[in-house]
């Protein structure tokens, strides 16, 4: 059992944007020293303005919150003293070289000498940036640039790293280097690590704990494991040949949530989802349910329980879908977490 105080706790916050877009609306999250701890929401969710609000770049309408045990409202300078900030947006300077980059950040956090000389080719060997140390970052890959961010927030050797999306961008072995090295960050060097992202695999292979985030609250939390552990049995999705309207939904459902083994039965559009105890099993009754309810069948699939049927059982909504709902898109209202590195 963990006796030491959480590593952030924000507690009920609420912040609305001018125009009326309420933002976060009653956010709750705590996290464990040490851990990594996902906040996973669809574009718009609320991620980064709960981020923002962390790292003292936004003040809530409402709502507590703590990192490292300073209030961010009470004590900012000590919480940015105490946190490393990695944007969506890189913060280095493309003219500068790598080293160029760390060792002004350093000289910002006070290190001068050989303190500064030795953290800056700890850091530079660490994120495997050495031979590229004195090339100028404009022509490095989005790899290396993105590895030299989080060099460039851990300068100061931070107690809680925040990381906002990560991987966004990177190719698919740059998303997993990056993955391999968050993972020793908090497993060899102890460090808290929140980071948001929108993909469900990011979260499921590098958090401890999840926050699914929808519309500015956490719907549900917990290990990624225990989150998929809650759904019973495997998920039958099924595509429609054509859209069902309200009458035709209410008859599909009472067709297939009588069957054996077969609960939680959605009907959306031309997509029919369950939950069954024994997916391949079931999917001759669903099938012949369905042919008799006279709906033909484009398409069935067969999966075990992934954070994406977490989220569709929490919203009621499909994370892909909620993904192209989000009102806006991932640029332009950054600039704040861009400015993390300045405002420390
Ligand atoms: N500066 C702003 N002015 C007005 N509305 C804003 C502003 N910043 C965010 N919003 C709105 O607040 C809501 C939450 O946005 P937020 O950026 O926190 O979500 P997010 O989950 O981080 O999404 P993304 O992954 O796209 O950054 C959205 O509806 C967004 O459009």
């Amino acid at each position: 059992m963990n006796t030491r105080a959480p590593a952030v706790e924000a507690r009920q916050l609420i912040k609305a944007y001018p125009g009326g877009v309420t933002a976060l609306n009653g956010m709750d999250i705590t996290v464990e020293p040490g851990t990594v701890f996902g906040l996973l929401g669809p574009n718009g969710a609320g991620k980064s303005t709960t981020v923002k609000i962390l790292t003292t770049l936004a003040r809530p309408d409402s709502g507590t919150a703590t990192v490292a045990g300073h209030d961010v409202l009470r004590h900012p300078d000590r919480v940015r003293r105490a946190i490393g900030v990695v944007a969506q947006n890189s913060g280095a300077d493309p003219g500068a070289t790598g080293r160029e980059n760390l060792r002004l950040q350093g000289r910002l956090y006070g290190l001068r000498g050989t303190g500064l000389d030795r953290r800056v080719a700890e850091l530079l060997d660490r994120f495997t940036l050495a031979d590229a140390a004195d090339r100028r970052v404009k022509g490095y890959s989005g790899g290396m640039r993105r590895r030299l961010d989080v060099a460039l927030g851990l300068v100061h050797q931070p107690e809680v790293l925040f990381l906002d999306e990560p991987t966004t961008g990177l190719d698919p072995q740059a998303r997993g280097a990056m993955w391999d090295e968050i993972g020793r960050l908090s497993g060899e060097e102890g460090l808290t690590i929140l980071l948001t992202t929108h993909y469900l695999e990011e979260a499921d292979r590098l958090a401890e704990r999840v926050a699914i985030v929808d519309r500015g609250r956490v719907v549900v939390e917990g290990t990624p494991d225990s989150l998929k552990g809650e759904l019973r049995g495997d998920a039958v999705h099924m595509e429609l040949r054509s859209g069902v309207g309200e009458a035709g939904r209410t008859l599909l459902r009472s067709a297939l949530d009588g069957l054996p083994g077969v609960h939680e039965v959605l009907v959306d559009g031309r997509r029919v989802s369950v939950r069954a105890d024994d997916g391949a099993a079931a999917v001759p009754a669903l099938l012949g349910a369905l042919e008799r309810a006279g709906v033909g069948v484009a398409a069935a699939t067969v999966a075990r329980p992934s954070l994406d049927d977490v989220y569709l059982r929490y919203t009621g909504r499909r994370y892909s879908e909620a993904e192209e709902a989000g009102e806006a898109g991932e640029g332009g209202r950054t600039d704040g977490l861009a400015l993390a590195g300045g405002a420390r």
